[in-house]
């Protein structure tokens, strides 16, 4: 519905709607014009009028006087002026005659713009006209203007040229290439395929946490096979009028049609692909509509077009299953956050054109990068430059990179008033997680540490992974518990007292123990049992509720081991600030008045590592990536 614009009722019907609809317009702004041609009656001629007792009613405003003659049957409207002076006797008589007295306040002016309102209507329409017309003009490739939003017939294509970006441009995410580069030999020679009746996969879908290169891949794809790229992203679809998803899905699938080989993109996905009906109240008639039209189009296919399909989403979970039936999206190609190879690869990408001084290794960013994505390395690499050239400097040096890093992991530096008392207990603090993780063998190398304030937290301490860890030894995890409590464990020590400063230390640690215990069977009391209660979601790192499948005894055993885990884990770093008290109270010292310190000035305070006695616990398992603990 809602689509005239599309179908083949011809010009001629247009035309001479758009032709009457002038006409109502004209003829509205003539009544709206001339509707009252007063006649001016002077003064004296308007009182004799009241006296004769033709006046049916006047309205004053401010000295102007208008109102309407009994005239027979009709009304006849007049105006006139007061004299300058008023006239005391002119109510009385009025009054005598019965006239109905109006009043209003005096003319603002607004009355003149009403009898430009006609004109305003006709000029916007000519406009609006006129725009139409140049819009159709282009063949409605082009910004369409008003009349084709109307029309639903917004210009779906934009961008239907032949990408410059080739698949050497996607670093890591060789699986992802590979299957889609299946494609290429297709998209490049369909005929071939075509004379022998194969039938190529038309639609595609590209899952994967923001950022990972989806758009990317798919762009890559048309530009290596030299064909256009229709992109579309689809909650553009819905933001529109009832009616222009679907159509707007319709020319986008035309236009590629006519113009294969080609790619059609449908970004975001999800925005349209939910599961139908499963909106909350109104508003997704027009979702399910433009879903509705994606599924015709799949299924309008006849197998042996040249036209791809490839979608993204990063809710693979949420979608239609109609979607995912033969037929449509039936490929399934998944892109996952980059690991430290894939990080250096991506890394490497975006520096080719970044003159780099000689200090800056790309492996040590990389290293220092778990969990950014493709997308925000692009964004690291670019702040880095940026930072240089604020310095008017000729290449981008290795702390340009370390600066953007923390920035954009840890929020901008904040300016807050911090108490000397409060400062002071937050030196401790990071010291502690500082002097935990330089005395204990397994914790990962420190980076730096800082009490300047940083986006949510306050000071932090920053550990590099020196190894990209697939699998997680318990006695790992047992040594970065003890890191992470350790900021809380030397506020004890060195203070005798804790504060909520370890709020989000104690939250993750928890977190840890929890999965140590539950998902890892690591925990002696437990065993190895699946005691999860919650499962977090793949892409999201949200919780999902999932109905729990053990008894309370062995939940019970469960929260028990967990604990165990983290007061052992406290106790030994506590042990450990209480071993080396003379040695953190100098770095805690030192990094009081020089806010931070990094991995050399950090050794210099604590001195050489001695494996530390508490350092003892017990023995091995699975998966993550370990970043910084902070404040
Ligand atoms: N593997 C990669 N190699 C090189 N650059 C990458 C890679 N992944 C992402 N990028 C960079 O990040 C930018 C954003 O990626 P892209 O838009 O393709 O991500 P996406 O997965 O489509 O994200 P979203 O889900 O947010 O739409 C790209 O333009 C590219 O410059
Ligand atoms: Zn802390």
């Amino acid at each position: 519905m809602a689509d005239e614009g599309n179908s083949g009722k011809g010009p001629v019907l247009k035309w001479a709607l758009l032709i009457g609809v002038f006409f109502a317009l004209l003829a509205l702004s003539q009544i709206m014009l001339h509707q009252e041609p007063a006649r001016p009656k002077s003064y004296s001629e308007f009182k004799q009028l009241v006296a004769d007792g033709q006046v049916e009613s006047v309205t004053f405003e401010g000295s102007k006087v208008s109102g309407l003659l009994r005239n027979g049957a009709t009304a006849q409207p007049f105006t006139s002026f007061l004299p300058p002076t008023g006239d005391p006797d002119l109510l009385a008589s009025l009054e005598r005659q019965g006239v109905e007295v109006r009043s209003q306040p005096a003319d603002d002016g607004s009355s003149w713009l009403v009898s430009l309102l006609p004109w305003l209507l006709i000029f916007g329409f000519w406009y609006f006209l006129w725009f139409r017309m140049s819009g159709s003009m282009m063949g409605g490739m082009g910004r369409g203007g008003v009349g084709d939003i109307l029309r639903g017939k917004t210009e779906p294509v934009k961008k239907a040229a032949i990408p410059k970006v080739r698949l050497s441009d996607v670093a890591g995410q060789e699986n992802a290439k590979a299957e889609v580069g299946e494609l290429l030999e297709f998209l490049r020679d369909a005929e071939r395929y075509q004379r022998l009746g194969a039938e190529v996969p038309h639609g595609i879908l590209l899952q994967g946490p923001p950022g990972t290169g989806k758009t990317l891949i798919a762009r890559a794809l048309a530009g290596e096979a030299g064909v256009p790229f229709f992109h579309m992203s689809a909650s553009e679809f819905i933001e529109m009028f009832v009616g222009v998803g679907a159509s707007r899905v319709r020319n986008l699938f035309d236009a590629a049609k006519k113009a294969q080989p080609s790619i059609i993109f449908i970004d975001e996905l999800d925005s349209v692909g939910r599961v139908r009906g499963a909106g909350l109240g109104g508003g997704h008639d027009e979702r399910e509509q433009t879903l509705n039209q994606i599924l015709a189009e799949m299924d309008g296919f006849e197998g042996h077009e040249a036209v791809v399909v490839l979608a993204a989403t990063n809710r693979p979970d949420v979608l239609d299953p109609a979607l995912l039936r033969p037929g449509r999206f039936d490929r399934h190609v998944t892109l996952e956050l980059p690991d430290l190879a894939g990080r250096e690869a991506i890394l490497k990408v975006h520096c080719r054109s970044v003159p780099l001084a000689g200090d800056v290794d790309l492996h040590k960013v990389a290293t220092g990068t778990p969990g950014f994505s493709g997308a925000d390395l692009k964004n690291l690499v670019n702040e880095a430059a940026m930072a240089a050239a604020r310095e008017n400097l000729t290449k981008v040096e290795a702390r340009h990179f370390d600066q953007m890093r923390d920035r954009i992991m840890m929020g901008a530096v904040r300016t807050l008033a911090i108490h000397e008392d409060e400062r002071h207990r937050l030196a401790v603090h990071e010291s502690g997680h500082t002097a935990v993780a330089y005395f204990l063998p397994e914790a990962d190398p420190l980076h730096k540490v800082t009490i300047i304030p940083r986006g949510r937290s306050l000071g932090s301490t920053h550990q590099l992974p020196e190894i990209e860890r697939h699998t997680l030894p318990e006695s790992y995890l047992q040594d970065r518990l003890a890191v992470i409590l350790g900021g809380r464990a030397a506020e004890q020590v060195f203070l005798g007292s804790v504060s909520s400063g370890a709020d989000e230390d104690i939250r993750m640690a928890t977190q840890i123990a929890r999965s140590m215990v539950g998902r890892w069977g690591m925990s002696e009391e437990v065993g190895p049992v699946d005691v999860r209660e919650s499962e977090s979601h793949p892409f999201l790192g949200r919780e999902m509720a999932q109905p729990r499948s053990f008894s309370e005894a062995t939940a019970a055993l469960a929260d028990k081991a967990v604990k165990h885990y983290l007061v052992d884990a406290e106790a030994r770093a506590v042990e450990v600030l209480k071993q080396n008290e003379a040695k953190v109270g100098r770095l805690i010292a030192e990094l009081e008045e020089r806010e931070t310190l990094d991995r050399n000035e950090i050794a210099v305070c604590l001195g050489p590592k001695e494996v530390a006695a508490g350092a003892k616990k017990k023995a091995s398992k699975p998966e993550a990536e370990s970043g910084k603990e902070s404040g």
